[in-house]
């Protein structure tokens, strides 16, 4: 990851991507000036992989781009299965094939700056996640908080962990049952944290849309069916800017008034 950040800059803005939230974000207001974040899209595919090192290096790093490919296929795998567990939790298992959500796997590399000396600052602002699910894991310099109950709670990632997060989507197609945790990250202390998170990105004109096992009398359909794609650009756009992320979700596709907790 410290290869990828030295890469200079004009090159690190040709990763650039038509989605939001998909290329290169350097240090920013509307992100933090502590934040950078770079984006791979169909990160399992190796030519992806390698048009994404080539784009960063002239020599397209073979080793990078072969221990990057082995890496994503790797994580995606962990996905699907964390998914069939899921699925099979709902007694969706022998369905699961009617269930699967396709998707392409989108990475993001991230690097926070350490703050000023004694400072605790934003290093990504509190949010839900968008795509569907997200696999993390990062170099144990905490900094990843969520919120539980109100309270922000800070995770320490054991050596060779993952994190998996349920995206709005993934809540929705739960009918409500998975909860699509707010979190944020905030840094303190001397070192830079650096981070890797993939994201399920489903293939286009994909309907998000609770099974029905999943919806009865007990469990009413919470959110109206809709595509991937209209809600994640509904998320990244100027009128949702002033809706908390946790309730976009709601605000873009539920079929009730808000219930409080
Ligand atoms: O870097 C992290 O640990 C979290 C990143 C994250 O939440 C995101 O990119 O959505
Ligand atoms: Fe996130």
């Amino acid at each position: 990851m410290k290869e990828l950040i030295a890469v200079p800059v004009e090159r690190k803005q040709k990763n650039v991507s038509a989605l939001p939230y998909h290329g290169w974000v350097g240090p920013c207001n509307q992100v933090s000036l502590l934040y950078e974040g770079f984006g791979l899209e169909d990160a399992s595919n190796y030519d992806s992989v390698k048009s994404f090192t080539q784009l960063m290096w002239p020599d397209g790093h073979p080793r990078f781009c072969n221990t990057l490919h082995t890496m994503t296929t790797q994580i995606e795998e962990l996905n699907k299965l964390i998914w069939l567990m899921i699925f099979d939790s709902y007694g969706l298992g022998e369905k699961w094939e009617s269930v699967m959500i396709n998707y392409k796997s989108l990475v993001r590399f991230m690097k926070y700056m350490a703050p000023p000396p004694g400072e605790y600052e934003k290093g990504l602002f509190a949010h839900t996640d968008k795509p569907v699910s997200t696999i993390i894991c990062d170099d144990q310099v905490s900094g990843l908080e969520i919120e539980v109950n109100g309270q922000w709670i800070k995770l320490s990632l054991s050596p060779s962990s993952f994190c998996f997060v349920v995206g709005d989507p993934l809540k929705a197609w739960s009918n409500g049952r998975l909860k699509a945790v707010n979190h944020r990250v905030i840094m303190s202390g001397e070192k830079d944290r650096f981070s890797i998170a993939t994201f399920a990105i489903p293939v286009e004109g994909t309907i998000i849309k609770a099974p029905k096992e999943l919806i009865d009398e007990q469990h009413p359909q919470l959110f109206k069916d809709f595509d991937f794609m209209d809600f994640f650009l509904f998320a990244f756009s100027k009128p949702a800017k002033h809706i908390d992320s946790g309730e976009q979700l709601q605000a873009f596709a539920s079929l009730s008034p808000p219930i409080s907790d």
